[in-house]
Protein backbone atom coordinates (compact mmCIF):
# COMPACT_ATOMS: atom_id res chain seq x y z
CA UNK A 1 0.00 0.00 0.00
CA UNK A 2 1.49 2.54 -1.19
CA UNK A 3 3.87 5.12 0.66
CA UNK A 4 3.99 4.77 4.38
CA UNK A 5 3.79 8.43 4.65
CA UNK A 6 1.44 10.33 2.93
CA UNK A 7 -0.44 8.25 0.35
CA UNK A 8 -1.36 5.11 2.42
CA UNK A 9 -4.56 6.53 3.69
CA UNK A 10 -7.20 4.73 2.22
CA UNK A 11 -10.92 5.55 2.51
CA UNK A 12 -13.98 3.10 1.88
CA UNK A 13 -13.66 1.85 -1.09
CA UNK A 14 -15.90 -0.60 -3.73
CA UNK A 15 -15.38 -4.55 -4.71
CA UNK A 16 -16.10 -7.96 -3.49
CA UNK A 17 -14.96 -9.47 0.03
CA UNK A 18 -15.56 -12.71 0.56
CA UNK A 19 -15.92 -15.33 3.39
CA UNK A 20 -18.83 -17.55 3.18
CA UNK A 21 -19.64 -19.29 0.06
CA UNK A 22 -22.77 -18.84 -0.50
CA UNK A 23 -23.68 -15.58 0.97
CA UNK A 24 -22.44 -14.47 -2.70
CA UNK A 25 -25.38 -16.10 -4.50
CA UNK A 26 -29.17 -15.11 -3.74
CA UNK A 27 -31.31 -11.48 -3.38
CA UNK A 28 -30.28 -9.69 -6.23
CA UNK A 29 -32.20 -7.01 -6.97
CA UNK A 30 -34.60 -6.63 -3.83
CA UNK A 31 -33.90 -4.40 -0.92
CA UNK A 32 -31.05 -4.83 0.98
CA UNK A 33 -30.81 -4.46 4.75
CA UNK A 34 -29.40 -1.64 6.84
CA UNK A 35 -26.45 -2.46 8.31
CA UNK A 36 -27.11 -4.80 11.15
CA UNK A 37 -24.30 -3.72 13.96
CA UNK A 38 -22.75 -0.11 14.38
CA UNK A 39 -23.05 0.84 17.44
CA UNK A 40 -19.95 2.80 16.65
CA UNK A 41 -18.93 6.03 18.49
CA UNK A 42 -21.74 8.66 18.68
CA UNK A 43 -19.64 11.75 18.26
CA UNK A 44 -20.50 13.30 14.89
CA UNK A 45 -17.46 13.20 12.42
CA UNK A 46 -16.67 12.19 9.49
CA UNK A 47 -18.74 9.28 7.46
CA UNK A 48 -16.78 7.21 5.42
CA UNK A 49 -14.76 7.80 2.87
CA UNK A 50 -13.18 10.69 4.34
CA UNK A 51 -9.95 9.99 5.69
CA UNK A 52 -7.36 12.17 3.29
CA UNK A 53 -7.41 15.73 2.33
CA UNK A 54 -9.50 16.66 -0.96
CA UNK A 55 -10.50 19.60 -2.50
CA UNK A 56 -14.23 20.96 -2.90
CA UNK A 57 -16.75 19.63 -4.84
CA UNK A 58 -16.57 19.03 -8.42
CA UNK A 59 -17.91 22.57 -10.42
CA UNK A 60 -20.21 20.51 -12.42
CA UNK A 61 -24.31 20.81 -11.33
CA UNK A 62 -25.03 17.20 -10.17
CA UNK A 63 -27.99 15.36 -10.39
CA UNK A 64 -31.34 15.80 -8.29
CA UNK A 65 -30.52 13.94 -5.05
CA UNK A 66 -32.41 11.06 -5.13
CA UNK A 67 -32.63 6.99 -3.65
CA UNK A 68 -30.92 4.40 -5.32
CA UNK A 69 -33.14 1.11 -5.26
CA UNK A 70 -31.78 -1.30 -2.98
CA UNK A 71 -29.70 0.56 -0.89
CA UNK A 72 -31.32 1.00 2.37
CA UNK A 73 -32.09 5.17 3.18
CA UNK A 74 -30.01 7.31 4.86
CA UNK A 75 -29.99 7.58 8.26
CA UNK A 76 -31.35 3.88 8.36
CA UNK A 77 -29.61 2.33 11.36
CA UNK A 78 -31.52 1.41 14.73
CA UNK A 79 -30.44 3.69 17.30
CA UNK A 80 -28.88 2.02 20.38
CA UNK A 81 -32.31 2.48 22.32
CA UNK A 82 -34.08 1.31 19.64
CA UNK A 83 -36.38 -1.63 20.38
CA UNK A 84 -35.12 -5.01 19.01
CA UNK A 85 -34.33 -5.49 15.22
CA UNK A 86 -36.56 -7.90 13.47
CA UNK A 87 -33.86 -10.39 12.72
CA UNK A 88 -31.69 -9.29 9.51
CA UNK A 89 -31.25 -11.83 7.07
CA UNK A 90 -27.73 -12.52 5.97
CA UNK A 91 -25.72 -9.70 3.76
CA UNK A 92 -25.79 -10.92 0.11
CA UNK A 93 -22.24 -10.44 -1.50
CA UNK A 94 -22.01 -10.00 -5.18
CA UNK A 95 -22.00 -12.82 -7.50
CA UNK A 96 -19.14 -13.99 -10.03
CA UNK A 97 -21.05 -12.35 -12.64
CA UNK A 98 -21.67 -9.13 -10.80
CA UNK A 99 -17.81 -9.14 -10.12
CA UNK A 100 -17.77 -8.87 -13.79
CA UNK A 101 -20.01 -6.49 -14.20
CA UNK A 102 -18.16 -4.37 -11.25
CA UNK A 103 -14.97 -4.47 -13.21
CA UNK A 104 -16.25 -3.28 -16.61
CA UNK A 105 -17.95 -0.27 -14.77
CA UNK A 106 -14.08 0.40 -12.92
CA UNK A 107 -12.50 -0.40 -17.01
CA UNK A 108 -15.01 2.56 -18.33
CA UNK A 109 -14.60 5.24 -15.69
CA UNK A 110 -11.16 5.33 -15.21
CA UNK A 111 -10.74 7.38 -17.87
CA UNK A 112 -12.70 9.93 -16.09
CA UNK A 113 -11.83 8.59 -12.46
CA UNK A 114 -11.29 12.27 -11.34
CA UNK A 115 -14.80 13.15 -12.88
CA UNK A 116 -16.21 10.69 -11.15
CA UNK A 117 -14.91 11.13 -7.55
CA UNK A 118 -15.37 14.95 -7.94
CA UNK A 119 -18.81 14.04 -8.46
CA UNK A 120 -19.29 11.52 -5.88
CA UNK A 121 -18.23 14.67 -3.50
CA UNK A 122 -20.36 16.79 -5.22
CA UNK A 123 -22.93 14.98 -4.41
CA UNK A 124 -22.17 13.98 -0.82
CA UNK A 125 -22.31 17.29 0.28
CA UNK A 126 -25.60 18.19 -1.31
CA UNK A 127 -27.04 15.66 0.01
CA UNK A 128 -25.74 15.77 3.15
CA UNK A 129 -24.52 19.50 3.79
CA UNK A 130 -23.45 18.75 7.79
CA UNK A 131 -21.05 16.05 6.45
CA UNK A 132 -19.25 18.87 4.99
CA UNK A 133 -17.37 20.43 7.84
CA UNK A 134 -16.49 17.05 9.04
CA UNK A 135 -13.73 16.68 6.19
CA UNK A 136 -10.73 18.50 6.11
CA UNK A 137 -10.54 21.70 4.42
CA UNK A 138 -8.89 20.25 1.15
CA UNK A 139 -9.53 17.44 -0.54
CA UNK A 140 -7.16 16.81 -3.89
CA UNK A 141 -5.40 13.46 -2.70
CA UNK A 142 -8.81 12.12 -1.10
CA UNK A 143 -10.32 11.63 -5.01
CA UNK A 144 -7.44 9.35 -6.11
CA UNK A 145 -7.72 7.73 -3.09
CA UNK A 146 -11.20 6.81 -3.43
CA UNK A 147 -10.58 5.62 -6.95
CA UNK A 148 -7.64 3.63 -6.13
CA UNK A 149 -9.10 1.89 -3.36
CA UNK A 150 -12.18 0.97 -5.87
CA UNK A 151 -9.46 -0.65 -8.58
CA UNK A 152 -8.16 -2.21 -5.83
CA UNK A 153 -10.98 -4.03 -3.89
CA UNK A 154 -12.43 -4.71 -7.50
CA UNK A 155 -9.24 -6.08 -8.60
CA UNK A 156 -9.00 -7.89 -5.24
CA UNK A 157 -11.91 -10.15 -6.07
CA UNK A 158 -10.35 -13.41 -6.15
CA UNK A 159 -8.44 -13.13 -2.63
CA UNK A 160 -11.38 -12.22 -0.40
CA UNK A 161 -9.75 -12.87 2.60
CA UNK A 162 -6.96 -10.14 2.46
CA UNK A 163 -9.82 -7.93 1.28
CA UNK A 164 -11.94 -9.08 4.32
CA UNK A 165 -9.17 -8.43 6.28
CA UNK A 166 -8.33 -4.93 4.17
CA UNK A 167 -12.16 -3.67 4.60
CA UNK A 168 -12.27 -4.67 8.63
CA UNK A 169 -9.11 -2.39 9.05
CA UNK A 170 -10.41 0.25 7.05
CA UNK A 171 -13.89 0.15 9.35
CA UNK A 172 -11.85 -0.19 12.65
CA UNK A 173 -9.53 2.82 11.19
CA UNK A 174 -13.04 4.67 10.06
CA UNK A 175 -13.64 4.79 14.13
CA UNK A 176 -11.75 7.75 15.04
CA UNK A 177 -13.99 9.90 12.30
CA UNK A 178 -16.77 9.11 14.11
CA UNK A 179 -18.28 7.09 11.62
CA UNK A 180 -21.26 6.36 12.08
CA UNK A 181 -23.22 3.24 10.45
CA UNK A 182 -26.20 5.39 8.91
CA UNK A 183 -23.53 7.20 7.03
CA UNK A 184 -22.28 4.22 4.95
CA UNK A 185 -25.55 4.73 2.78
CA UNK A 186 -25.73 7.80 2.01
CA UNK A 187 -22.18 7.21 0.87
CA UNK A 188 -23.22 4.44 -0.88
CA UNK A 189 -26.24 6.09 -2.38
CA UNK A 190 -23.28 8.72 -4.07
CA UNK A 191 -21.53 5.95 -5.11
CA UNK A 192 -24.20 4.35 -7.20
CA UNK A 193 -25.42 8.28 -8.50
CA UNK A 194 -21.64 8.91 -9.47
CA UNK A 195 -21.20 5.65 -11.42
CA UNK A 196 -24.57 6.19 -12.57
CA UNK A 197 -23.58 9.20 -14.40
CA UNK A 198 -19.75 8.47 -16.22
CA UNK A 199 -20.35 4.35 -17.02
CA UNK A 200 -22.22 4.87 -19.86
CA UNK A 201 -21.97 1.89 -21.90
CA UNK A 202 -21.68 -0.41 -19.18
CA UNK A 203 -23.93 0.76 -16.71
CA UNK A 204 -27.64 -1.33 -16.18
CA UNK A 205 -30.01 -2.49 -13.73
CA UNK A 206 -27.51 -5.44 -13.70
CA UNK A 207 -24.49 -3.37 -12.92
CA UNK A 208 -26.44 -1.41 -10.45
CA UNK A 209 -27.28 -4.63 -8.77
CA UNK A 210 -24.10 -5.64 -8.16
CA UNK A 211 -22.64 -2.67 -7.30
CA UNK A 212 -25.50 -2.36 -4.41
CA UNK A 213 -24.95 -5.70 -2.83
CA UNK A 214 -20.87 -5.12 -3.43
CA UNK A 215 -21.28 -2.07 -1.49
CA UNK A 216 -23.55 -3.32 1.09
CA UNK A 217 -21.38 -6.21 2.14
CA UNK A 218 -18.37 -4.28 1.61
CA UNK A 219 -19.98 -1.71 4.41
CA UNK A 220 -21.19 -4.37 6.50
CA UNK A 221 -17.78 -5.80 7.23
CA UNK A 222 -16.89 -2.40 8.03
CA UNK A 223 -19.40 -1.63 10.40
CA UNK A 224 -19.52 -4.92 11.86
CA UNK A 225 -15.75 -4.77 11.95
CA UNK A 226 -16.08 -1.49 13.91
CA UNK A 227 -18.56 -2.50 16.21
CA UNK A 228 -17.06 -5.28 17.59
CA UNK A 229 -13.72 -3.11 17.79
CA UNK A 230 -15.73 -0.45 20.16
CA UNK A 231 -15.96 -3.26 22.51
CA UNK A 232 -12.39 -3.32 23.91
CA UNK A 233 -10.46 -0.26 22.25
CA UNK A 234 -10.59 3.22 21.77
CA UNK A 235 -11.67 4.80 18.73
CA UNK A 236 -8.34 6.94 19.19
CA UNK A 237 -5.15 7.66 21.34
CA UNK A 238 -3.48 10.79 22.05
CA UNK A 239 0.04 10.76 22.09
CA UNK A 240 2.70 13.02 23.61
CA UNK A 241 6.30 13.65 21.56
CA UNK A 242 8.16 12.88 24.31
CA UNK A 243 11.42 13.11 21.27
CA UNK A 244 12.09 13.97 18.04
CA UNK A 245 15.74 13.21 17.17
CA UNK A 246 16.61 14.68 13.22
CA UNK A 247 18.51 12.22 11.22
CA UNK A 248 18.93 14.30 8.15
CA UNK A 249 17.36 17.26 7.50
CA UNK A 250 14.31 15.35 6.41
CA UNK A 251 14.01 12.46 8.65
CA UNK A 252 13.30 12.39 12.39
CA UNK A 253 12.81 9.85 14.73
CA UNK A 254 9.91 10.37 17.19
CA UNK A 255 9.27 8.94 20.12
CA UNK A 256 5.51 8.90 21.60
CA UNK A 257 3.73 8.26 25.22
CA UNK A 258 0.25 7.47 24.30
CA UNK A 259 -2.09 8.33 27.31
CA UNK A 260 -3.60 4.72 26.89
CA UNK A 261 -1.48 1.57 26.62
CA UNK A 262 -1.58 1.16 23.07
CA UNK A 263 -1.45 -2.40 22.09
CA UNK A 264 -0.19 -3.70 18.21
CA UNK A 265 2.26 -6.12 16.72
CA UNK A 266 5.69 -5.84 15.31
CA UNK A 267 5.53 -4.73 11.39
CA UNK A 268 1.76 -2.98 12.08
CA UNK A 269 1.03 0.58 11.44
CA UNK A 270 -0.86 3.58 12.53
CA UNK A 271 -2.61 6.48 11.12
CA UNK A 272 -1.38 9.75 12.83
CA UNK A 273 -2.88 13.32 12.75
CA UNK A 274 -1.11 16.16 13.99
CA UNK A 275 -2.42 19.28 15.72
CA UNK A 276 -1.39 21.81 13.07
CA UNK A 277 -3.71 20.03 9.96
CA UNK A 278 -6.75 18.55 12.30
CA UNK A 279 -8.55 15.41 10.34
CA UNK A 280 -5.82 15.15 7.75
CA UNK A 281 -4.37 11.80 8.48
CA UNK A 282 -1.45 9.71 7.74
CA UNK A 283 0.08 6.02 8.01
CA UNK A 284 3.49 5.15 9.74
CA UNK A 285 4.58 1.91 10.69
CA UNK A 286 5.39 1.25 14.09
CA UNK A 287 9.55 1.50 14.47
CA UNK A 288 10.38 -1.03 16.97
CA UNK A 289 8.10 -4.14 18.62
CA UNK A 290 6.04 -3.12 22.00
CA UNK A 291 8.75 -1.53 24.56
CA UNK A 292 8.67 -2.25 28.02
CA UNK A 293 7.89 1.33 29.08
CA UNK A 294 4.89 1.95 26.36
CA UNK A 295 6.32 4.58 24.27
CA UNK A 296 5.51 3.99 20.12
CA UNK A 297 8.82 5.36 17.56
CA UNK A 298 7.85 6.41 14.15
CA UNK A 299 10.70 7.13 11.66
CA UNK A 300 9.44 10.18 9.61
CA UNK A 301 10.69 11.57 5.86
CA UNK A 302 9.23 14.76 4.83
CA UNK A 303 8.35 14.71 0.98
CA UNK A 304 7.35 17.87 -1.09
CA UNK A 305 3.76 18.73 -0.33
CA UNK A 306 3.61 16.11 2.44
CA UNK A 307 1.66 18.44 4.86
CA UNK A 308 1.67 16.16 7.80
CA UNK A 309 5.04 14.89 6.81
CA UNK A 310 6.44 18.13 6.95
CA UNK A 311 4.70 19.36 10.30
CA UNK A 312 6.05 16.21 11.98
CA UNK A 313 9.62 16.73 10.69
CA UNK A 314 10.11 20.68 10.76
CA UNK A 315 7.28 21.78 13.04
CA UNK A 316 6.63 19.14 15.92
CA UNK A 317 8.85 19.75 19.33
CA UNK A 318 8.79 17.39 22.39
CA UNK A 319 5.31 18.19 24.33
CA UNK A 320 3.15 18.50 21.46
CA UNK A 321 0.35 15.87 21.32
CA UNK A 322 -0.75 13.72 18.39
CA UNK A 323 -3.34 11.70 17.90
CA UNK A 324 -3.11 8.16 16.88
CA UNK A 325 -6.12 5.23 15.02
CA UNK A 326 -5.45 1.55 15.93
CA UNK A 327 -2.97 -0.68 14.44
CA UNK A 328 -3.13 -1.97 11.16
CA UNK A 329 -1.26 -4.37 8.83
CA UNK A 330 -0.32 -8.05 8.60
CA UNK A 331 3.10 -7.55 7.84
CA UNK A 332 4.03 -9.45 11.01
CA UNK A 333 6.02 -12.18 11.87
CA UNK A 334 5.03 -15.60 11.04
CA UNK A 335 6.32 -17.60 14.47
CA UNK A 336 5.03 -20.87 13.47
CA UNK A 337 7.73 -21.51 11.39
CA UNK A 338 11.76 -21.69 11.75
CA UNK A 339 11.87 -20.53 8.12
CA UNK A 340 14.75 -17.43 7.62
CA UNK A 341 13.56 -13.87 7.38
CA UNK A 342 14.85 -12.09 4.48
CA UNK A 343 13.93 -8.73 4.63
CA UNK A 344 13.72 -5.64 2.28
CA UNK A 345 13.35 -2.39 3.80
CA UNK A 346 13.81 1.17 1.57
CA UNK A 347 14.45 4.23 3.09
CA UNK A 348 12.19 4.87 6.12
CA UNK A 349 10.52 1.40 5.24
CA UNK A 350 13.49 0.43 7.33
CA UNK A 351 11.10 1.18 10.24
CA UNK A 352 8.63 -1.84 10.70
CA UNK A 353 11.81 -3.88 8.77
CA UNK A 354 13.71 -2.94 12.36
CA UNK A 355 10.34 -4.08 14.42
CA UNK A 356 9.97 -7.79 12.79
CA UNK A 357 14.13 -7.77 13.94
CA UNK A 358 13.39 -6.88 17.47
CA UNK A 359 10.65 -9.23 17.37
CA UNK A 360 12.43 -11.97 15.98
CA UNK A 361 14.80 -11.38 19.20
CA UNK A 362 11.92 -11.22 21.60
CA UNK A 363 10.58 -14.31 20.45
CA UNK A 364 14.13 -16.24 21.55
CA UNK A 365 14.10 -18.58 19.05
CA UNK A 366 17.04 -18.21 16.41
CA UNK A 367 16.10 -17.67 13.06
CA UNK A 368 18.20 -16.55 10.79
CA UNK A 369 17.23 -12.92 9.76
CA UNK A 370 18.98 -11.15 6.73
CA UNK A 371 18.06 -7.32 6.18
CA UNK A 372 19.07 -5.57 2.63
CA UNK A 373 18.41 -1.75 3.54
CA UNK A 374 18.61 0.67 0.45
CA UNK A 375 18.84 4.41 0.18
CA UNK A 376 19.75 6.74 -2.52
CA UNK A 377 22.87 8.16 -0.73
CA UNK A 378 25.20 6.72 2.43
CA UNK A 379 23.77 9.83 4.45
CA UNK A 380 20.38 8.94 3.63
CA UNK A 381 20.75 5.81 5.72
CA UNK A 382 20.04 7.60 8.70
CA UNK A 383 18.95 4.26 10.85
CA UNK A 384 22.53 2.08 9.71
CA UNK A 385 24.01 2.51 13.35
CA UNK A 386 21.45 1.21 15.01
CA UNK A 387 20.36 -1.51 12.35
CA UNK A 388 24.28 -2.83 12.75
CA UNK A 389 24.46 -2.67 16.67
CA UNK A 390 21.61 -4.97 16.34
CA UNK A 391 23.97 -6.93 13.86
CA UNK A 392 26.41 -7.26 16.41
CA UNK A 393 23.75 -8.49 19.38
CA UNK A 394 22.26 -11.37 17.58
CA UNK A 395 24.59 -13.77 15.68
CA UNK A 396 21.31 -14.74 13.37
CA UNK A 397 21.20 -11.21 11.81
CA UNK A 398 23.24 -10.12 8.79
CA UNK A 399 23.15 -6.16 7.64
CA UNK A 400 23.17 -5.54 4.24
CA UNK A 401 23.27 -1.23 3.16
CA UNK A 402 23.04 -0.56 -0.43
CA UNK A 403 23.26 2.51 -1.99
CA UNK A 404 22.48 3.68 -5.23
CA UNK A 405 25.14 3.38 -8.21
CA UNK A 406 28.46 5.70 -8.04
CA UNK A 407 27.98 6.62 -4.25
CA UNK A 408 30.21 5.92 -1.83
CA UNK A 409 29.12 3.58 1.14
CA UNK A 410 30.38 3.32 4.72
CA UNK A 411 30.09 -0.34 5.74
CA UNK A 412 30.44 -3.16 3.29
CA UNK A 413 27.78 -2.59 1.23
CA UNK A 414 26.62 -3.19 -2.19
CA UNK A 415 25.37 -0.20 -4.61
CA UNK A 416 22.18 -0.44 -7.09
CA UNK A 417 18.62 -1.09 -5.20
CA UNK A 418 17.49 -3.25 -3.22
CA UNK A 419 15.61 -5.68 -5.13
CA UNK A 420 18.45 -6.62 -7.87
CA UNK A 421 21.35 -7.28 -4.30
CA UNK A 422 19.40 -9.91 -2.85
CA UNK A 423 19.36 -11.86 -5.89
CA UNK A 424 22.87 -13.20 -6.41
CA UNK A 425 23.44 -12.60 -2.60
CA UNK A 426 22.57 -16.08 -1.75
CA UNK A 427 20.12 -18.92 -1.88
CA UNK A 428 16.97 -17.91 -0.31
CA UNK A 429 14.69 -21.17 -0.29
CA UNK A 430 13.57 -21.52 3.07
CA UNK A 431 12.97 -18.29 3.49
CA UNK A 432 10.26 -15.61 4.34
CA UNK A 433 10.30 -12.45 2.64
CA UNK A 434 9.23 -9.15 3.82
CA UNK A 435 9.12 -5.95 1.90
CA UNK A 436 8.82 -2.03 2.94
CA UNK A 437 9.34 0.83 0.94
CA UNK A 438 8.11 3.09 -1.79
CA UNK A 439 5.50 1.49 -4.12
CA UNK A 440 7.87 0.95 -6.89
CA UNK A 441 10.31 -0.74 -4.64
CA UNK A 442 7.82 -3.32 -3.07
CA UNK A 443 6.64 -4.46 -7.02
CA UNK A 444 9.97 -5.11 -7.71
CA UNK A 445 11.01 -6.18 -4.34
CA UNK A 446 8.13 -9.63 -4.50
CA UNK A 447 9.43 -10.31 -7.93
CA UNK A 448 12.74 -10.36 -6.70
CA UNK A 449 11.65 -12.24 -4.21
CA UNK A 450 9.72 -14.95 -6.13
CA UNK A 451 12.36 -15.33 -8.54
CA UNK A 452 14.48 -15.93 -5.76
CA UNK A 453 12.45 -19.26 -5.10
CA UNK A 454 10.07 -17.99 -1.93
CA UNK A 455 6.37 -19.01 -2.73
CA UNK A 456 3.90 -15.53 -2.85
CA UNK A 457 2.34 -17.08 0.24
CA UNK A 458 5.44 -16.80 2.29
CA UNK A 459 6.06 -13.06 0.90
CA UNK A 460 4.60 -10.12 3.05
CA UNK A 461 4.30 -6.21 2.50
CA UNK A 462 2.01 -3.48 3.55
CA UNK A 463 0.72 -2.84 0.08
CA UNK A 464 -2.64 -3.56 -0.19
CA UNK A 465 -2.92 -2.21 -3.63
CA UNK A 466 0.62 -3.33 -4.86
CA UNK A 467 -0.51 -6.99 -4.06
CA UNK A 468 -3.58 -6.29 -6.44
CA UNK A 469 -0.79 -5.52 -9.50
CA UNK A 470 1.08 -8.25 -8.24
CA UNK A 471 -1.83 -11.14 -7.80
CA UNK A 472 -4.34 -10.47 -10.12
CA UNK A 473 -4.73 -9.85 -13.90
CA UNK A 474 -5.41 -6.44 -14.51
CA UNK A 475 -8.69 -5.10 -15.48
CA UNK A 476 -9.45 -5.17 -19.07
CA UNK A 477 -9.23 -1.58 -20.74
CA UNK A 478 -6.35 -0.80 -18.59
N1 LIG B 1 7.73 6.00 7.47
C1 LIG B 1 7.32 4.76 7.56
O1 LIG B 1 6.94 4.29 8.64
C2 LIG B 1 7.28 3.89 6.36
C3 LIG B 1 7.45 4.43 5.11
N2 LIG B 1 7.32 3.63 4.00
C4 LIG B 1 7.45 4.20 2.66
O2 LIG B 1 8.78 4.03 2.28
C5 LIG B 1 9.12 5.03 1.34
C6 LIG B 1 10.41 5.65 1.79
O3 LIG B 1 10.74 6.73 0.96
P1 LIG B 1 12.26 7.20 0.83
O4 LIG B 1 12.89 7.13 2.17
O5 LIG B 1 12.24 8.50 0.11
O6 LIG B 1 12.89 6.04 -0.08
P2 LIG B 1 13.57 6.17 -1.51
O7 LIG B 1 12.58 6.58 -2.52
O8 LIG B 1 14.79 6.99 -1.34
O9 LIG B 1 13.96 4.65 -1.79
C7 LIG B 1 14.81 3.95 -0.92
C8 LIG B 1 15.42 2.78 -1.65
O10 LIG B 1 14.42 1.91 -2.12
C9 LIG B 1 14.83 1.33 -3.37
N3 LIG B 1 13.90 1.71 -4.43
C10 LIG B 1 13.20 2.85 -4.51
N4 LIG B 1 12.42 2.84 -5.61
C11 LIG B 1 12.65 1.66 -6.21
C12 LIG B 1 12.13 1.04 -7.39
N5 LIG B 1 11.22 1.63 -8.17
N6 LIG B 1 12.59 -0.20 -7.71
C13 LIG B 1 13.49 -0.81 -6.92
N7 LIG B 1 13.99 -0.28 -5.81
C14 LIG B 1 13.60 0.94 -5.46
C15 LIG B 1 16.21 1.86 -3.68
O11 LIG B 1 17.15 0.93 -3.17
C16 LIG B 1 16.21 3.15 -2.89
O12 LIG B 1 17.50 3.56 -2.59
C17 LIG B 1 8.00 6.01 1.26
O13 LIG B 1 7.25 5.69 0.12
C18 LIG B 1 7.22 5.69 2.52
O14 LIG B 1 5.85 5.99 2.37
C19 LIG B 1 7.09 2.30 4.08
C20 LIG B 1 6.94 1.71 5.30
C21 LIG B 1 7.04 2.45 6.53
Amino acid sequence: MTTMSENRDIPVSGGRPDGTGDQWSAGAGRPLPPPASGSQDRSASQPPAASGPASGPSREAPPDPGTTPGLPPAGGTRAVTDPPPVPVPPVTGPTGADVELIRRTLAEIQPVADKVTGHFYALLFLRNPELRDLFPAAMDTQRDRLFGALLTAARHAGDPAALTAYLSDLGRGHRKYGTRAEHYPAVGECLIGALTRYAHHTWSPAAETAWVRAYTLISQIMIDAAAEDEQRSPAWWQAEIVSHELRTPDTVVLRLRPDKPYPFRAGQYTSVETPWWPRVWRHYSFAGAPSADGTLTFHVKAVPAGWVSGALVHRARPGDVLRLGPPAGNMIVDHSTDNGLLCLGGGTGIAPIKALVEDVAEYGRRRLVDVFYGARTDQDLYDLETMLRLERTHPWLSVHPVVGDGCPVRAAGLTGQVPDAILGAGSWTGYDGYVSGPPGMIRSGVHALRRAGIPPDRIRHDSFETISDLQAPALAGE
